[in-house]
């Protein structure tokens, strides 16, 4: 089965934030989204609010809930008691937890797992006891996969910012996806379901999926959103599901 595709409305929120008006509108374009084919939707409320409000997330759920009850809702974030709070308020089916500063521009880098294991376990606990799937962001390096195993999580999302990075350079790129790939063989040994998220697209996910035959899901929002300003959004969703192989 192809790869699923999450549509990130991050940066969509950060256009509406430019001004104090309710548009381009995120539940309008998560709607679009959901209705050419995407199967979730995935956002990063970060502490600052500088993108995603936390007053989007109860529209985002009602939006699956009511109109697209097969779409996911994924909810990523690093897991203080205030984030902890919000997922367990809106209750996406995944909640990716991320080891991002508040201060950090971006995510770049998954978790160091032989160091945060006592920490992550109870918190994977406590999410996967209120019903929802529980995903690491994780380096494309296996050590610490056991690990990651151990705090009881299900999946992986592969941090592929450095694959995202070798645009311009495809050999660099084979390089990366060779380390993609292993990564989510030893992930696959250990019984974690494998997702991979971070400035792809349309471009580099053919040869993504075929370095990674069994990815569970794909999270894609810049990349994705820069094509839907160009094509509108029904028509980028249905060139990235192509590129999935849907
Ligand atoms: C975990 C991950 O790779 C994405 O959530 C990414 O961090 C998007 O966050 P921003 O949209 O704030 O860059
Ligand atoms: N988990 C990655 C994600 O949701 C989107 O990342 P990007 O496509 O905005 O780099």
């Amino acid at each position: 089965m192809p790869a699923k595709l999450s549509v990130n409305l991050n940066a969509v929120a950060l256009l509406r934030n430019r001004r104090d008006l309710p548009w381009p509108s995120v539940v309008g374009l998560g709607r679009a989204a959901l209705a050419a084919g995407a199967a979730g939707l995935t956002v990063h409320p970060r502490p600052d609010q500088r993108h995603i409000r936390f007053s989007d997330l109860a529209d985002l759920r009602a939006l699956i809930d009511d109109e697209f009850p097969q779409a996911e809702f994924n909810i990523e974030g690093f897991p203080s008691e205030d984030f902890l709070a919000l997922v367990e308020k809106h209750q996406p089916e995944q909640v990716t937890l991320v080891p991002d500063d508040p201060a950090q521009a971006t995510s770049d880098h998954g978790w160091d797992f032989p160091g945060k294991t006592a920490f992550l376990a109870p918190i994977v606990a406590r999410l996967k006891a209120s019903g929802m799937r529980v995903s690491l962001f994780a380096d494309p390096d296996p050590l610490g996969y056991e690990q990651a195993k151990a705090t009881g999580a299900d999946r992986i999302e592969l941090y592929t910012g450095p694959y995202g990075a070798t645009h311009d350079d495809p050999k660099a790129a084979e390089r990366e996806l060779a380390r993609l790939s292993r990564a989510a063989a030893v992930a696959r040994e250990l019984g974690l379901g494998v997702n991979a998220g971070h400035d792809l697209t349309v471009d580099n996910l053919p040869a993504l999926v075929r370095a990674i035959p069994d990815l569970l899901e794909v999270s894609i929002g810049h990349g994705l959103t820069a094509d839907a300003l160009m094509y509108g959004m029904p028509a980028t969703v249905a060139r990235y599901r192509a590129a999935l192989g849907h």
